[in-house]
């Protein structure tokens, strides 16, 4: 099921603070901060916030710039992204200045939430620009993200709060990036809203991918690394999946073998080893066989742990005694993520993702990957070119 690129944006005080308790929205970002949120706004498909940042800041979530406007519309865009705003309740203002700015608008609710929204006067008489999409008696964020891709058109999705919505997308693997401003001022009151709630988070560390100075401010961006579980794929996924293939680059190149990275994961997204085909000298090794060698097999990470593998993991080997799927079986690892299926290039038939399975490891395979698999092995078969 794909999803739009989920963009979580957010600026907090020093003391972690999303806002104060006072009428006015807190300023955290300074102006120069306020022109980069700006830039990222035009460079998405949707704005989404939830309602209770609606009821509370009363917010327009326009792109200011008419330049950036203008660069939209010359590229076939819509001048505004699409503003979209998540509500159970269906109690939201229909005087609010979200519905009477910008382009189009869209709501996420309940049946129950839709009935309120109807009774109090948003409706498409008075709302025309308006789409109220019921999900149901609750709302399930995958498929508020799915509609939002299918049919919508949402390819890059910005998220600017509030902490209720934050906290649920991170807390449900659906963000693929954090951009989280530090802002140079204190709160200091307890009652005032939080950036990330309690629950359950990934548990080990996250990416940090970018840091900048933006005035007085400090912009920090960050990746979640925690694979997903069974058949289930999160952002995190891709993003191993795309580290093992670029590890396949690589490789010391073979007429006689593929070209292939590997990636081992544990599920809090600490990354235990990684390898590639032919790696140290060794003129055999492949991929998955170099990477497990490097963990101790009494790890008792690996129980829980994801092989990214650039190419499915092979069924039969003739230099080796094991194959890779029977080596990450041994290891004791249960999910497999790959990016191409093997071809009949040099084993007819080789099905490392059914002996896999018949062994009771997921195998997930994401065809996406599979361009930036094969690159580094188009000299082995015309079939692959
Ligand atoms: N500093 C910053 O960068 C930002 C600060 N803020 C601040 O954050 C505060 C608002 O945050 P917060 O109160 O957490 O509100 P949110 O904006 O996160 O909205 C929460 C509301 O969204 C709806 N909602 C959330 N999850 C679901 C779900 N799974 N299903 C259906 N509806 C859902 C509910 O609406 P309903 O109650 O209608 O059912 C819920 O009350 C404000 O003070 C604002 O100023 C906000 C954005 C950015
Ligand atoms: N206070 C705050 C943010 N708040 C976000 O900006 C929204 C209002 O945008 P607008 O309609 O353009 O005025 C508001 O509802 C909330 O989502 N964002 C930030 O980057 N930094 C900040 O300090």
């Amino acid at each position: 099921m794909p999803l739009p690129y989920v963009l979580l944006s957010a600026a907090v005080s020093l003391d972690g603070y999303l806002d104060d308790t006072g009428p006015d929205r807190l300023l955290l970002s300074g102006p120069a901060d306020f022109e980069r949120v700006d830039e990222v706004r035009a460079s998405v498909d949707a704005i989404l916030v939830g309602a209770g940042t609606l009821r509370a800041d009363n917010p327009r979530l326009l792109v200011n710039s008419p330049e950036r406007r203008a660069a939209r519309v010359a590229a076939g865009l819509p001048e505004y992204p699409l503003k979209v705003t998540v509500s159970a309740s269906g109690e939201l203002d229909p005087g609010a200045r979200f519905w009477h700015t910008g382009g189009a608008k869209a709501v996420y609710t309940t049946d129950e939430g839709a009935a309120r929204l109807r009774r109090t006067g948003l409706t498409p008489a008075t709302h025309p620009a308006v789409d109220v999409v019921p999900l149901g008696p609750e709302l399930d964020w995958r498929l508020l993200l799915a509609h939002l891709h299918d049919v919508l058109g949402v390819r890059r999705l910005m998220v600017e709060g509030g902490g209720t919505i934050h906290t649920q997308l991170l807390q449900r693997q659906l963000a693929d990036e954090v951009q989280l401003v530090l802002a140079p001022l204190f709160v200091g009151d307890p009652a005032a809203p939080r950036l990330f709630g309690p629950g359950s988070y990934q548990g080990g560390r996250l990416r940090l991918v970018e840091t900048r100075a933006v005035g007085d401010v400090v912009l920090l961006r960050y990746e979640p690394t925690a694979p997903g579980a069974g058949g289930r794929t999160v952002p995190a996924d891709r993003h191993w999946l795309r580290t093992a293939c670029e590890l396949a680059l690589r490789c010391p190149p073979s007429a006689t073998a593929f070209s292939v990275g590997a990636v081992v994961v544990a599920a809090d997204g600490t990354e235990l080893a990684r390898g590639h085909s032919r790696e140290a000298g060794d003129p055999v090794v492949h991929a998955e066989e170099a990477a497990l060698a490097k963990i101790d097999p009494a790890d008792p990470r690996l129980g829980g742990a994801t092989v990214y593998s650039s190419l499915e993991p092979c069924a039969r080997r003739a230099s080796r005694p094991r194959p890779c799927a029977r080596l990450i079986l041994d290891a004791g690892v249960r999910r497999v993520v790959t990016a191409w299926r093997e071809p009949d290039t040099f084993v007819e038939a080789a099905d490392g993702a059914g002996l896999l399975a018949g062994a009771g490891a997921e195998v997930v395979v994401l065809p996406e990957y599979e361009a930036a698999a094969r690159e580094p092995n188009r000299h082995l078969d015309p079939g692959l070119r």
